[in-house]
């Protein structure tokens, strides 16, 4: 699969001696990181360890409990504005209106971006294998094509840095492969991605890993 906008940005992302404190218990401390443009970072550890609180610091839902982020360069409470323009994060949940469509949904976030190509849209929702349900409304969904709902943002998307908390979940083994490829592509064409799961990732060549919290 190939995104459907080609992305130019040099996009670097870094944190410095990273703390994260949740309910006065150190999840991690000291933790440093560096995304070029081009990488592909997953978030590894056991569950707890704190992968989606991190995720959710550098998607600044969470406060930074100490440390710094930068972003290309700069301290990121400088260019907040220019950074939440250059994100997009996927959580957990999907993320869409259940009482849309899935053409609908994809409208609304695509509209975000200054996209209103409808036929370009459609071309999106076929590429994640939602041919023929574009009109449904998405309560009629099963949970894998929720979620493929969700990731069709992925493949309009002109933001370079992906945040992608268990994208996979309640994916087949086809579309997870499918969507690997656009992980790939999107590093390829400059943008960065750094993604938590689960899932055995076997087709993402190039995947740096960082570890959180120890081992069972
Ligand atoms: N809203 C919250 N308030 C307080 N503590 C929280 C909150 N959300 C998570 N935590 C705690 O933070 C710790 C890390 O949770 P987090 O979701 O970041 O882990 P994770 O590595 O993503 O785990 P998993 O692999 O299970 O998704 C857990 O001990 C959890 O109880």
């Amino acid at each position: 699969m190939k995104p459907l906008v080609n992305h130019s940005s040099s996009a670097l992302l870094s944190g410095r001696q990273l703390a994260c404190e949740r309910d006065e218990r150190l999840l991690f401390s000291g933790l440093d990181l560096d995304l070029q443009a081009g990488n592909l970072l997953q978030l590894e550890g056991p569950n707890g360890a704190g992968k989606t609180s991190l995720m959710r610091m550098l998607a600044g839902l969470l406060p930074v409990s100490s440390g710094e982020l930068y972003w290309q360069g700069q301290p990121l409470d400088q260019v907040r504005d220019e950074y939440c323009q250059a994100l997009l994060f996927i959580g957990h949940l999907a993320g869409i209106k259940a009482e849309l469509s899935p053409l609908e949904n994809l409208s609304w976030f695509a509209a975000l971006d200054g996209l209103q190509d409808e036929a370009l849209l459609e071309q999106a929702l076929q590429q994640v294998g939602l041919q023929g349900y574009e009109d449904h409304p998405c309560h009629q969904l099963s949970a894998g094509q929720k979620r493929r709902v969700a990731l069709a943002r992925l493949t309009v998307s002109p933001r370079p840095l992906w945040l992608l908390d268990e994208p996979f979940t309640a994916l087949d083994r086809q579309a997870v492969a499918a969507m690997e490829g656009l992980l790939v592509e999107h590093a390829k064409a400059g943008g960065a991605v750094i993604l938590t799961s689960h899932h055995a990732l076997e087709n993402l060549p190039g995947l740096q890993k960082l570890r959180l919290g120890q081992s069972l």
